[in-house]
């Protein structure tokens, strides 16, 4: 029997059930029974095995020192094979801090898994995306990060048993919540949207131009790296492998070039087009239908078409 676990995000519940996924591949042929820790968890959550349910108010969820101290107390009573933690802000917090004190590697935002005779293969873009790495971890429990939407679990429906954990020990924590400051809400999650219209460094006009056509489509507006490095956008609509995985429908690369980083965001999308002065631009090669010419007219164009 294969035992994983997965850490349960209270902010990106549907995002945590998603690992199951990665449980479930990661177990191969073996049965897998999947536990997930839910700290302080107010929803009911299906598609586990069992919840072990840690009821701890006074604890500060944002303090990364006091959550790792709880996952390895419930490792040491559990002595899970895998513990699969999701690539969020928070989630990049405790993952190394709990693979340091397990003393086991940690596999960061994986994008697939491949289980054969030779091991059990976590795969990660490696050297700047340039390539695919296969990463066999030999020391147990094999630990990853993902981030969210690149894996999903169709199935929800097992009923998981509760089990609850109380930890022991736990130290105070040192962090001090001094006042919660809302970010400004940007339209939808680009991870939600069916169509998705993207400007890349080719698209020279300000990006709110976009909006329009993105209306018109009942779709969102994402961005390359490039925009955002140029701070044409911001960082919350970034696609790609330091951004958002996305998986629309629809997905219109506005000058965008194609590098194995963008690429990487872009997970089960049914149809791109690709509109590229460059002909030999590798997003055209992913695109059912390549666009020669200028992002900006082309976005303008189509824009007052769809009014007509
Ligand atoms: C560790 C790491 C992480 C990264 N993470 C990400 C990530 O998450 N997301 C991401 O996007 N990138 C990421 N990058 C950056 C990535 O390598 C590329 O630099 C970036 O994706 C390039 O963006 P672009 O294709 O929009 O721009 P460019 O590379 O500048 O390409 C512009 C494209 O537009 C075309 N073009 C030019 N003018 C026009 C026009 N008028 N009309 C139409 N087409 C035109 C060009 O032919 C070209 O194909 C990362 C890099 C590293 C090292």
């Amino acid at each position: 029997m294969f035992k994983g676990l997965i850490l349960i995000d209270n902010e990106n519940i549907n995002y945590s059930l998603d690992l199951i996924d990665v449980v479930r591949r990661l177990a191969g042929n073996e049965e897998a029974y999947i536990y997930g820790l839910g700290i302080n968890l107010s929803e009911k959550v299906k598609g586990l095995d069992a919840v072990i349910s840690v009821e701890a108010p006074a604890i500060q969820m944002k303090d990364s020192r006091v959550l790792t101290d709880i996952i390895q107390q419930v490792h040491e009573e559990y002595q899970f094979d895998s513990i699969i933690i999701l690539a969020t802000d928070f989630g990049r917090m405790v993952a190394p801090r709990l693979a340091m004190r397990l003393e086991v590697g940690l596999v960061a935002d994986i994008t697939d898994i491949d289980v054969d005779k030779r091991g059990k293969k976590l795969i990660r873009p490696a050297f700047s995306g340039n390539i695919m790495a296969s990463i066999v971890c030999e020391s147990s429990p094999i630990m990853a990060s993902v981030h969210p939407n690149v894996f999903h679990t169709e199935d929800l429906s097992t009923e998981p048993e509760i089990v609850k954990f109380i930890p022991t020990d736990l130290k105070a924590s040192s962090i001090e919540v001094l006042e919660i400051i809302e970010s400004e809400q940007t339209a939808t999650d680009i991870r939600e949207a069916d169509v998705i219209v993207s400007a890349g460094g080719g698209f020279t006009q300000p990006i709110e131009q976009l909006q329009d056509l993105a209306k018109e489509l009942t779709g969102v507006v994402a961005v390359s790296k490039q925009l955002v490095d140029r701070k044409k956008a911001p960082r919350e609509i970034q696609v790609g492998q330091s951004g958002k995985t996305v998986s629309p429908e629809l997905y219109i690369a506005l000058g965008i070039y194609g590098s194995t980083q963008h690429i990487e965001g872009l997970k089960n999308v049914k149809e791109i087009i690709s509109v590229n002065t460059d002909l030999g631009a590798p997003m055209n090669y992913l695109a059912s239908l390549v666009v020669h010419g200028d992002a900006a007219e082309f976005a303008r164009k189509l824009s007052t078409k769809l009014k007509e």
